[in-house]
Protein backbone atom coordinates (compact mmCIF):
# COMPACT_ATOMS: atom_id res chain seq x y z
CA UNK A 1 0.00 0.00 0.00
CA UNK A 2 0.81 3.53 -0.46
CA UNK A 3 -0.09 6.96 0.88
CA UNK A 4 0.05 10.57 -0.79
CA UNK A 5 3.72 11.81 0.41
CA UNK A 6 2.95 14.80 3.20
CA UNK A 7 2.20 18.35 2.37
CA UNK A 8 3.91 20.40 5.13
CA UNK A 9 2.33 23.84 3.83
CA UNK A 10 3.46 25.69 0.36
CA UNK A 11 7.25 24.82 -0.62
CA UNK A 12 9.21 25.70 -3.78
CA UNK A 13 12.20 24.01 -5.65
CA UNK A 14 14.41 24.46 -8.58
CA UNK A 15 16.39 21.74 -10.21
CA UNK A 16 18.46 21.81 -12.29
CA UNK A 17 20.52 19.21 -14.01
CA UNK A 18 23.29 19.98 -17.10
CA UNK A 19 23.62 18.30 -20.79
CA UNK A 20 26.27 15.67 -21.16
CA UNK A 21 28.50 14.20 -23.82
CA UNK A 22 29.13 10.89 -23.63
CA UNK A 23 31.45 8.49 -24.90
CA UNK A 24 34.18 10.49 -26.33
CA UNK A 25 35.04 8.54 -28.45
CA UNK A 26 36.68 5.17 -26.96
CA UNK A 27 35.00 5.61 -23.48
CA UNK A 28 31.75 3.56 -25.00
CA UNK A 29 29.31 3.75 -21.83
CA UNK A 30 32.33 5.05 -20.03
CA UNK A 31 33.32 8.48 -20.56
CA UNK A 32 30.82 11.58 -19.52
CA UNK A 33 31.36 15.58 -19.79
CA UNK A 34 28.99 17.44 -18.52
CA UNK A 35 27.65 20.44 -20.68
CA UNK A 36 27.05 24.22 -20.18
CA UNK A 37 23.21 23.89 -21.18
CA UNK A 38 20.70 22.96 -18.52
CA UNK A 39 16.81 21.02 -17.96
CA UNK A 40 15.67 23.58 -15.06
CA UNK A 41 12.25 22.69 -13.56
CA UNK A 42 10.79 25.69 -11.19
CA UNK A 43 9.09 23.38 -8.72
CA UNK A 44 6.06 24.35 -6.27
CA UNK A 45 3.89 22.83 -4.18
CA UNK A 46 0.77 24.11 -2.27
CA UNK A 47 -1.97 22.76 -0.04
CA UNK A 48 -5.09 22.00 -2.26
CA UNK A 49 -9.07 22.80 -0.73
CA UNK A 50 -9.97 19.63 -2.58
CA UNK A 51 -6.94 17.43 -0.68
CA UNK A 52 -6.24 15.57 -3.90
CA UNK A 53 -3.25 15.65 -6.08
CA UNK A 54 -2.94 17.63 -9.09
CA UNK A 55 0.08 17.40 -11.25
CA UNK A 56 0.22 20.38 -13.70
CA UNK A 57 3.46 20.35 -16.52
CA UNK A 58 4.30 23.15 -18.67
CA UNK A 59 7.56 23.70 -20.79
CA UNK A 60 9.18 26.04 -22.68
CA UNK A 61 12.56 25.50 -24.88
CA UNK A 62 13.79 22.33 -26.51
CA UNK A 63 10.92 19.64 -26.64
CA UNK A 64 8.70 21.86 -25.46
CA UNK A 65 5.83 20.78 -28.36
CA UNK A 66 6.73 16.91 -28.14
CA UNK A 67 7.42 16.76 -24.37
CA UNK A 68 3.89 15.22 -23.06
CA UNK A 69 2.42 17.05 -20.22
CA UNK A 70 0.27 14.22 -18.89
CA UNK A 71 2.33 13.41 -15.34
CA UNK A 72 1.80 9.63 -16.01
CA UNK A 73 3.35 9.71 -19.35
CA UNK A 74 5.96 12.44 -18.84
CA UNK A 75 9.30 10.64 -18.09
CA UNK A 76 10.58 13.34 -15.48
CA UNK A 77 7.56 12.67 -13.42
CA UNK A 78 7.54 8.93 -13.62
CA UNK A 79 10.88 8.54 -12.46
CA UNK A 80 9.91 10.94 -10.31
CA UNK A 81 6.89 8.67 -8.91
CA UNK A 82 8.97 5.83 -9.05
CA UNK A 83 10.92 7.19 -6.50
CA UNK A 84 7.60 8.23 -4.57
CA UNK A 85 6.55 4.55 -4.67
CA UNK A 86 9.44 2.45 -3.63
CA UNK A 87 9.11 4.54 -0.25
CA UNK A 88 4.82 3.54 -0.19
CA UNK A 89 4.76 7.56 -1.58
CA UNK A 90 2.37 8.80 -4.00
CA UNK A 91 2.35 12.78 -5.73
CA UNK A 92 1.01 14.96 -2.70
CA UNK A 93 -2.64 15.20 -2.56
CA UNK A 94 -1.63 19.12 -3.55
CA UNK A 95 -1.38 21.34 -6.39
CA UNK A 96 2.46 20.60 -8.04
CA UNK A 97 2.92 23.38 -10.30
CA UNK A 98 5.89 22.16 -12.16
CA UNK A 99 7.55 24.71 -14.73
CA UNK A 100 10.64 23.10 -17.09
CA UNK A 101 12.57 25.48 -19.40
CA UNK A 102 14.60 22.46 -21.39
CA UNK A 103 17.60 23.35 -23.39
CA UNK A 104 19.12 20.24 -24.04
CA UNK A 105 17.51 19.01 -27.59
CA UNK A 106 15.84 15.56 -27.48
CA UNK A 107 17.93 12.59 -29.48
CA UNK A 108 20.48 14.31 -30.27
CA UNK A 109 23.32 12.82 -28.37
CA UNK A 110 23.63 15.56 -25.71
CA UNK A 111 22.02 13.25 -23.08
CA UNK A 112 18.85 14.42 -22.99
CA UNK A 113 17.20 11.41 -21.47
CA UNK A 114 19.61 11.38 -18.68
CA UNK A 115 19.22 14.79 -17.47
CA UNK A 116 15.43 14.00 -17.10
CA UNK A 117 16.08 11.18 -15.50
CA UNK A 118 18.27 12.82 -13.10
CA UNK A 119 15.82 15.75 -12.72
CA UNK A 120 13.08 12.98 -11.94
CA UNK A 121 14.72 11.19 -8.93
CA UNK A 122 15.35 14.80 -7.66
CA UNK A 123 11.88 15.44 -8.37
CA UNK A 124 10.59 12.66 -6.46
CA UNK A 125 13.45 13.39 -3.50
CA UNK A 126 11.76 16.49 -3.19
CA UNK A 127 8.09 16.21 -3.23
CA UNK A 128 8.40 13.07 -1.35
CA UNK A 129 10.62 14.59 1.42
CA UNK A 130 13.29 11.87 1.16
CA UNK A 131 16.35 13.78 1.17
CA UNK A 132 18.56 10.83 -1.11
CA UNK A 133 22.07 11.19 -1.14
CA UNK A 134 23.90 11.83 -4.02
CA UNK A 135 24.83 8.19 -4.20
CA UNK A 136 21.24 6.82 -3.79
CA UNK A 137 20.29 9.51 -6.67
CA UNK A 138 22.27 8.04 -9.07
CA UNK A 139 21.20 4.23 -7.90
CA UNK A 140 17.93 5.39 -8.68
CA UNK A 141 18.50 7.07 -11.89
CA UNK A 142 20.64 4.10 -13.36
CA UNK A 143 17.91 1.88 -12.69
CA UNK A 144 16.48 3.84 -15.32
CA UNK A 145 19.14 4.43 -17.73
CA UNK A 146 21.23 1.71 -18.22
CA UNK A 147 24.35 3.22 -19.42
CA UNK A 148 26.60 5.16 -16.47
CA UNK A 149 28.61 7.74 -18.88
CA UNK A 150 25.28 10.54 -18.74
CA UNK A 151 23.76 9.92 -15.59
CA UNK A 152 27.05 10.24 -13.69
CA UNK A 153 28.78 13.54 -15.45
CA UNK A 154 24.99 14.87 -15.57
CA UNK A 155 24.71 14.20 -11.71
CA UNK A 156 27.89 15.34 -10.77
CA UNK A 157 29.70 17.37 -13.08
CA UNK A 158 33.00 17.56 -14.84
CA UNK A 159 34.41 14.90 -16.88
CA UNK A 160 33.49 11.35 -15.15
CA UNK A 161 34.43 7.80 -15.88
CA UNK A 162 31.93 5.03 -14.54
CA UNK A 163 30.95 1.47 -14.67
CA UNK A 164 27.94 -0.73 -13.51
CA UNK A 165 28.47 -3.13 -10.70
CA UNK A 166 27.20 -6.56 -11.87
CA UNK A 167 24.27 -6.96 -10.13
CA UNK A 168 23.42 -10.39 -8.26
CA UNK A 169 20.68 -12.09 -9.94
CA UNK A 170 19.10 -11.63 -6.15
CA UNK A 171 19.03 -8.03 -6.51
CA UNK A 172 18.03 -8.24 -10.37
CA UNK A 173 15.21 -10.00 -8.93
CA UNK A 174 11.72 -8.14 -9.14
CA UNK A 175 10.29 -7.72 -12.75
CA UNK A 176 9.07 -4.08 -11.56
CA UNK A 177 12.80 -2.22 -11.52
CA UNK A 178 12.36 -0.66 -14.75
CA UNK A 179 15.84 -2.13 -16.86
CA UNK A 180 15.04 -0.14 -20.08
CA UNK A 181 16.92 2.32 -21.86
CA UNK A 182 14.78 4.33 -20.68
CA UNK A 183 11.52 3.52 -19.38
CA UNK A 184 9.81 1.45 -21.81
CA UNK A 185 7.32 3.22 -23.95
CA UNK A 186 3.78 4.63 -22.06
CA UNK A 187 1.60 1.90 -20.94
CA UNK A 188 -1.47 2.23 -22.64
CA UNK A 189 -2.93 2.29 -19.53
CA UNK A 190 -0.68 4.61 -17.53
CA UNK A 191 -2.29 6.23 -14.62
CA UNK A 192 -2.58 6.86 -11.01
CA UNK A 193 -1.08 4.24 -9.04
CA UNK A 194 -4.03 1.55 -7.84
CA UNK A 195 -4.55 -0.18 -4.26
CA UNK A 196 -3.18 -3.31 -5.05
CA UNK A 197 -0.42 -2.52 -7.35
CA UNK A 198 2.77 -4.04 -7.02
CA UNK A 199 5.44 -1.47 -5.97
CA UNK A 200 8.81 -1.08 -7.53
CA UNK A 201 11.33 -2.21 -4.97
CA UNK A 202 14.47 0.97 -4.10
CA UNK A 203 17.28 -0.40 -5.80
CA UNK A 204 20.36 -2.13 -4.81
CA UNK A 205 23.13 0.59 -3.28
CA UNK A 206 26.04 1.21 -5.76
CA UNK A 207 24.96 -0.11 -8.79
CA UNK A 208 27.36 1.97 -10.35
CA UNK A 209 30.77 3.70 -9.00
CA UNK A 210 32.84 6.88 -10.86
CA UNK A 211 35.64 8.75 -10.94
CA UNK A 212 36.15 12.73 -11.83
CA UNK A 213 38.90 13.37 -14.25
CA UNK A 214 40.85 16.55 -14.93
CA UNK A 215 39.67 18.33 -17.84
CA UNK A 216 42.20 21.21 -18.66
CA UNK A 217 40.53 25.07 -18.38
CA UNK A 218 41.97 25.83 -22.17
CA UNK A 219 39.83 23.39 -23.67
CA UNK A 220 37.19 24.73 -25.86
CA UNK A 221 33.72 22.52 -26.23
CA UNK A 222 32.14 22.94 -29.76
CA UNK A 223 29.21 20.70 -30.11
CA UNK A 224 27.26 20.60 -34.02
CA UNK A 225 23.72 19.76 -33.82
CA UNK A 226 22.30 18.70 -36.69
CA UNK A 227 18.39 18.92 -37.37
CA UNK A 228 17.48 15.66 -37.06
CA UNK A 229 16.80 13.01 -34.46
CA UNK A 230 18.64 9.44 -33.92
CA UNK A 231 16.81 7.68 -30.53
CA UNK A 232 19.60 6.25 -28.19
CA UNK A 233 17.93 3.58 -28.51
CA UNK A 234 18.17 2.30 -32.16
CA UNK A 235 21.66 3.72 -31.78
CA UNK A 236 22.04 0.90 -29.73
CA UNK A 237 20.34 -1.39 -31.83
CA UNK A 238 23.42 -1.05 -34.57
CA UNK A 239 25.82 -2.31 -32.73
CA UNK A 240 27.29 -6.02 -32.54
CA UNK A 241 26.88 -8.27 -29.45
CA UNK A 242 30.86 -9.06 -29.63
CA UNK A 243 34.12 -7.55 -31.00
CA UNK A 244 36.91 -8.63 -32.04
CA UNK A 245 39.65 -8.18 -29.69
CA UNK A 246 41.93 -6.14 -31.72
CA UNK A 247 38.95 -3.54 -32.19
CA UNK A 248 38.44 -4.04 -28.14
CA UNK A 249 42.54 -3.22 -27.61
CA UNK A 250 42.41 -0.88 -29.62
CA UNK A 251 39.74 1.56 -27.51
CA UNK A 252 41.34 0.42 -24.42
CA UNK A 253 44.83 2.04 -25.12
CA UNK A 254 43.09 5.25 -26.52
CA UNK A 255 40.68 5.00 -23.18
CA UNK A 256 43.73 4.99 -20.99
CA UNK A 257 45.95 7.57 -22.85
CA UNK A 258 42.83 10.18 -23.52
CA UNK A 259 41.52 10.34 -19.51
CA UNK A 260 44.79 11.60 -18.62
CA UNK A 261 45.91 13.50 -21.72
CA UNK A 262 43.16 16.36 -21.23
CA UNK A 263 44.47 17.44 -18.47
CA UNK A 264 48.35 17.25 -19.30
CA UNK A 265 50.05 20.63 -19.91
CA UNK A 266 50.55 21.56 -22.76
CA UNK A 267 48.07 19.64 -24.46
CA UNK A 268 49.21 17.40 -26.89
CA UNK A 269 46.74 17.40 -30.16
CA UNK A 270 48.71 14.98 -31.62
CA UNK A 271 48.33 12.30 -29.16
CA UNK A 272 44.34 14.01 -28.19
CA UNK A 273 43.27 13.55 -32.13
CA UNK A 274 44.49 9.64 -32.17
CA UNK A 275 43.34 8.59 -28.58
CA UNK A 276 39.46 9.96 -29.24
CA UNK A 277 39.32 7.28 -31.75
CA UNK A 278 37.02 4.60 -31.88
CA UNK A 279 36.27 0.91 -33.39
CA UNK A 280 33.50 0.00 -31.05
CA UNK A 281 30.27 2.29 -31.80
CA UNK A 282 31.12 5.02 -34.39
CA UNK A 283 31.91 2.89 -37.56
CA UNK A 284 29.22 0.97 -36.41
CA UNK A 285 26.66 4.15 -36.42
CA UNK A 286 28.03 5.59 -39.54
CA UNK A 287 24.49 4.41 -41.35
CA UNK A 288 22.53 6.75 -39.19
CA UNK A 289 24.74 9.27 -39.18
CA UNK A 290 25.72 10.78 -42.96
CA UNK A 291 29.11 12.34 -42.91
CA UNK A 292 29.86 10.76 -39.59
CA UNK A 293 33.13 9.31 -40.88
CA UNK A 294 34.06 12.03 -42.87
CA UNK A 295 34.00 14.64 -40.48
CA UNK A 296 35.80 12.48 -37.48
CA UNK A 297 38.94 10.89 -40.25
CA UNK A 298 39.64 13.92 -42.28
CA UNK A 299 39.32 17.09 -39.48
CA UNK A 300 42.84 16.52 -37.65
CA UNK A 301 45.39 19.08 -35.90
CA UNK A 302 47.22 19.54 -39.08
CA UNK A 303 43.73 20.43 -41.49
CA UNK A 304 42.52 22.46 -38.62
CA UNK A 305 44.94 24.01 -36.25
CA UNK A 306 43.48 23.72 -32.90
CA UNK A 307 41.47 21.07 -33.25
CA UNK A 308 42.36 18.44 -30.15
CA UNK A 309 39.82 15.78 -31.09
CA UNK A 310 36.51 15.20 -32.46
CA UNK A 311 34.48 12.32 -32.24
CA UNK A 312 30.52 11.66 -32.13
CA UNK A 313 28.37 13.04 -29.08
CA UNK A 314 26.58 10.36 -27.06
CA UNK A 315 24.99 7.85 -29.72
CA UNK A 316 25.04 10.89 -32.02
CA UNK A 317 24.19 12.91 -34.24
CA UNK A 318 26.25 15.77 -32.50
CA UNK A 319 29.98 16.32 -32.95
CA UNK A 320 31.79 17.24 -30.32
CA UNK A 321 34.99 18.66 -30.82
CA UNK A 322 37.71 19.45 -28.27
CA UNK A 323 39.61 22.51 -29.75
CA UNK A 324 42.27 23.85 -27.62
CA UNK A 325 42.36 27.64 -26.07
CA UNK A 326 45.77 27.90 -25.51
CA UNK A 327 47.55 31.81 -25.58
CA UNK A 328 43.43 32.89 -26.59
CA UNK A 329 41.97 35.27 -24.96
CA UNK A 330 37.99 34.11 -24.26
CA UNK A 331 35.70 36.18 -24.88
CA UNK A 332 33.97 36.98 -21.23
CA UNK A 333 30.43 36.57 -22.69
CA UNK A 334 30.40 32.85 -23.59
CA UNK A 335 31.50 33.49 -27.24
CA UNK A 336 33.68 30.93 -29.27
CA UNK A 337 37.03 32.09 -29.61
CA UNK A 338 38.19 32.10 -33.44
CA UNK A 339 39.38 28.46 -33.14
CA UNK A 340 36.04 27.56 -31.90
CA UNK A 341 34.69 29.05 -34.37
CA UNK A 342 36.79 27.99 -37.03
CA UNK A 343 36.09 24.23 -36.42
CA UNK A 344 32.08 24.57 -35.45
CA UNK A 345 32.33 26.10 -39.29
CA UNK A 346 34.32 23.71 -41.17
CA UNK A 347 32.22 20.71 -39.85
CA UNK A 348 28.85 22.53 -41.05
CA UNK A 349 30.55 23.33 -44.27
CA UNK A 350 31.09 19.33 -44.23
CA UNK A 351 27.78 18.77 -43.56
CA UNK A 352 26.11 21.01 -45.84
CA UNK A 353 27.68 19.21 -48.21
CA UNK A 354 25.54 16.44 -47.55
CA UNK A 355 22.40 18.86 -47.82
CA UNK A 356 22.29 18.55 -43.44
CA UNK A 357 21.50 21.80 -42.02
CA UNK A 358 23.29 22.01 -37.89
CA UNK A 359 23.52 25.00 -35.46
CA UNK A 360 26.77 25.02 -33.51
CA UNK A 361 27.93 25.58 -30.04
CA UNK A 362 30.48 27.02 -27.79
CA UNK A 363 30.44 25.48 -24.72
CA UNK A 364 31.91 25.06 -21.29
CA UNK A 365 31.94 22.17 -18.86
CA UNK A 366 30.02 22.00 -16.52
CA UNK A 367 31.31 21.49 -13.10
CA UNK A 368 28.43 21.88 -10.65
CA UNK A 369 26.69 18.75 -11.97
CA UNK A 370 22.86 18.42 -10.70
CA UNK A 371 21.27 20.71 -8.27
CA UNK A 372 18.24 20.55 -5.80
CA UNK A 373 17.24 23.77 -3.92
CA UNK A 374 14.53 24.61 -1.62
CA UNK A 375 13.76 28.05 -1.47
CA UNK A 376 12.58 29.15 2.09
N1 LIG B 1 13.06 17.14 -20.63
C1 LIG B 1 12.43 16.02 -20.98
N2 LIG B 1 11.13 15.84 -20.64
C2 LIG B 1 10.47 14.73 -21.00
N3 LIG B 1 11.01 13.73 -21.72
C3 LIG B 1 12.27 13.86 -22.09
C4 LIG B 1 13.06 15.00 -21.74
N4 LIG B 1 14.29 14.84 -22.25
C5 LIG B 1 14.27 13.66 -22.90
N5 LIG B 1 13.08 13.06 -22.82
C6 LIG B 1 12.69 11.77 -23.43
O1 LIG B 1 13.87 11.10 -23.85
C7 LIG B 1 13.86 10.94 -25.29
C8 LIG B 1 15.25 11.15 -25.84
O2 LIG B 1 16.08 10.17 -25.30
P1 LIG B 1 17.28 9.55 -26.14
O3 LIG B 1 16.76 8.89 -27.37
O4 LIG B 1 18.03 8.72 -25.16
O5 LIG B 1 18.12 10.81 -26.61
P2 LIG B 1 19.22 11.71 -25.91
O6 LIG B 1 20.46 11.41 -26.67
O7 LIG B 1 18.77 13.12 -26.11
O8 LIG B 1 19.29 11.33 -24.46
C9 LIG B 1 12.89 12.02 -25.78
O9 LIG B 1 12.34 11.67 -27.03
C10 LIG B 1 11.86 12.03 -24.68
O10 LIG B 1 10.97 10.94 -24.81
N1 LIG C 1 27.03 5.34 -24.24
C1 LIG C 1 25.71 5.64 -24.76
C2 LIG C 1 25.49 7.12 -24.61
C3 LIG C 1 24.16 7.59 -25.12
O1 LIG C 1 24.10 8.99 -24.95
P1 LIG C 1 22.89 9.86 -25.51
O2 LIG C 1 23.19 11.26 -25.09
O3 LIG C 1 22.88 9.68 -26.98
O4 LIG C 1 21.65 9.30 -24.85
C4 LIG C 1 25.66 5.24 -26.24
O5 LIG C 1 26.57 5.61 -26.97
O6 LIG C 1 24.72 4.53 -26.61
Amino acid sequence: MFSAAPVAGQRKWTIRVPASSANIGPGFDVLGLALTRYLTLEVSLSPCPEAESKVVLSYTGEGAKDAPTDPYKNLITRVALYVLLSHRLTFPAAAVNIVIDNQVPFGRGMGSSAAAVVAGVLLGDALGDVRLPQERVKDYALMVERHPDNVTAALCGGFTGSFLRMLEPSELAPSSIPLAEVLPAYPPNAGPPQPGDELPPQPPVNVGRHVRYGFSKEIGVVVVVPKFEVETAKARGALPDSYPRQDVVFNLQRLAVLTASLSTSPLDPNVIWEAMRDKVHQPQREGLIPGLSKIVNTMTPSTHPGLLGICLSGAGPTILALVSNEGATKPADGKATPQMEAVGEAIKDIWAQDGIEVEWLALDVDDEGAVLREHK
